[in-house]
């Protein structure tokens, strides 16, 4: 059976760009259109040229080679001709395939916010779709409020649509731009524009999040009979966002009721990809990827329940709706007071670790893990700890130094120059094949700080092995809300050969818990040197 074809739209880089706190540079809009263009995504809205400095640079060039550069941008304004209209002039002369522009389709918004006639408003959007039509270029047209339109004025709306078909628009975009619409909603709308003669091969939809459903707003409008999908990278966009198109993708790849009829630019292979790209975009951000993301997220094929653990370990099917690797994911079976030995024994063997069932270490194991998670240990992010507490209790862990002590202080004080400054210092005593070292350091960041720059500042014959260690992230929680709390600090730990770790430290001192953290990132690291530790085995 032949397949229908469903066009991909991706507006991270203008409706994302509406987002709070998101702003591109050109270079970030660039590294961003070669991720979506490598990916495969047909069209690829790069900005609005014209509006602002960065956008206009960004549309000197076409900033794609497989995906349609799209610029975006309004209809020309009433009483002027598309010849007059200097803002629809750049968009004409832009250096993109395609130009879509967004119209007013909701009666009450032709008449307030644009005071034109609904006629006047009609004509805007015939000429302007006829203007971009005869560059050469693809024209579409975002019908804005197109659902809150509708309900208010059913044949206005209407028209707005079949006006920019009728002149010539390759795509008519149905936006539901407050976000409020339902599917059944978009369902029975989208079957009224079709019925009034625009086909649903030249219908779009673009959703907003308001309402949680802007994925849901938009299958139901695919299901419904529209032929492209708009959306943003992890699903960016104005207030709650756009329509995730990292959750569309596989959703319409994978699934039955999707794949079985329609077939998009993205193949099973390169759905593989998809897990690396959305975690590429949010590195981008500077933001910590969404662990609960359907399909993308590190919690998306992940258990600490036993027995679901016990379940998927016999088939994965049990638990899991999609393989994992389909969209370049992992299973990950965690250890903590929810889980049973077969979490254990998984998450054992994945790093080298054999250890049977009937193993009276093991039961030793989970009942250290279930009374650490008891007092605020949290090994399900820290993976490196979790292997040295188990090589530990298993015995196989070396004692490469020994910390006899520290102590940390913290100082406020005026400097030479009369400026108020805190410093802090720490010493640091470790006994190296008997010989003790101690080592002393200053840092203006603060005292675990201080205490990791003694700790690595003289290892002995160690020291030039963790010379590439760096501490990538560093996160503290205080577990029951007073200064008297007890602190759980977490250490991401990076070196040069690219691998990461992550140790836990707890205490009802924040020095301490980081202190322990450190020891196990720099034991760890240590151990991995000499391949002892974090052979992770695929599963
Ligand atoms: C639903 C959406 O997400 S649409 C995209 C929204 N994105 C943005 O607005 C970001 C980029 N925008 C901008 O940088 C600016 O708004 C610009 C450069 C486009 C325009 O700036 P200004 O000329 O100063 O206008 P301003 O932003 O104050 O107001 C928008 C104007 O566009 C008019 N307008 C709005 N939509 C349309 C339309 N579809 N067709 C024609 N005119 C329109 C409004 O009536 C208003 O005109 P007025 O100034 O005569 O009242
Ligand atoms: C065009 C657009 O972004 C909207 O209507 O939401």
């Amino acid at each position: 059976m032949t397949r229908e074809r469903i066009y991909l739209f991706d507006t991270t880089l203008r409706d994302g760009q509406q987002t709070p706190g998101i702003d591109f540079s050109v270079e970030d809009k660039i590294a961003i259109a070669n991720m979506l263009d490598a990916f495969g995504i047909d069209y690829v809205e790069g900005g609005y040229p014209g509006a602002n400095p960065t956008d206009t640079a960004f549309f000197e060039k076409k900033r794609t080679t497989r995906s349609h550069f799209v610029a975006f941008g309004m209809t020309k304004r009433a009483g002027v001709s598309t010849s007059n209209d200097p803002g629809l002039a750049i968009l004409l002369q832009s250096k993109s395939d395609a130009v879509c522009l967004v119209a007013k389709s909701w009666d009450y918004h032709v008449k307030v916010a644009l005071g034109c006639t609904n006629e006047e408003n009609l004509e805007s959007i015939d000429q302007s779709v006829k203007a971009v039509s005869a560059t050469g270029k693809e024209a579409m047209i975002d019908c804005e409020h197109f659902f809150d339109g509708f309900k208010n004025n059913r044949g206005y709306a209407l028209a707005c649509a079949r006006t920019a078909y009728e002149a010539g628009a390759r795509w008519i975009v149905l936006c539901d731009t407050n976000g409020g619409t339902q599917p059944s909603e978009v369902r029975e709308i989208v079957a009224a524009v079709i019925a009034s003669g625009v086909p649903g091969s030249h219908l779009g939809i673009h959703a907003h999040n308001d309402t949680g459903q802007a994925v849901a707003n938009s299958l139901a409008a695919v299901e419904a009979g529209v032929r492209q999908v708009q959306g943003t990278l992890n699903g960016i966009g104005e207030r709650c966002g756009n329509a995730n198109l990292v959750t569309i993708i596989p959703t319409l790849v994978l699934k039955p009721a999707f794949n079985e009829r329609f077939e998009t630019s993205i193949d099973a292979e390169k759905l593989q990809e998809l897990t690396s790209l959305s975690h590429a975009f949010d590195e981008m951000l500077n933001r910590s990827p969404d662990h609960q993301m359907p399909y993308v997220g590190a919690s998306a094929f992940a258990t600490k329940a036993g027995i679901h653990a016990s379940a998927l370990l016999k088939d994965p099917r049990t638990y899991e709706h999609v393989p994992p690797e389909t969209v370049g994911n992992l299973r990950k079976v965690m250890v903590s007071d929810q889980g049973g030995k077969s979490n254990f024994i998984n998450a054992l063997k994945r790093r080298g670790i054999v250890v049977s069932k009937d193993d009276p270490k093991l039961d030793q194991l989970i009942g250290v893990v279930k009374d650490r998670e008891a007092s605020g240990y949290a090994y399900e992010g820290a993976d490196a700890s979790f292997e040295m507490l188990a090589r530990r209790i298993l015995g196989s862990v070396p004692e490469f130094f020994l910390v006899e002590g520290y102590r940390a202080m913290v100082e406020r004080r005026f400097d030479a120059n009369g400026n108020l400054k805190t410093v802090s210092e720490a010493v640091v005593k470790v006994k190296i094949d008997g010989e003790q070292i101690m080592s002393v350091a200053e840092s203006v960041h603060g005292p675990v700080n201080a205490l990791d720059i003694a700790l690595r500042k003289d290892l002995g014959k160690y020291q030039a092995e963790i010379a590439d260690l760096e501490l990538a992230d560093f996160k503290v929680r205080i577990l029951n809300g007073s200064t008297a709390a007890v602190t759980r600090v977490l250490i991401e730990s990076t070196d040069a050969t690219g691998a990461r770790w992550w140790t836990v430290g707890v205490s009802d001192n924040v020095i301490d818990a980081s202190f322990q953290a450190l020891m196990d990132s720099i034991i760890y690291k240590l151990m991995k040197n000499r391949d002892q530790a974090g052979q992770i085995a695929a599963e």
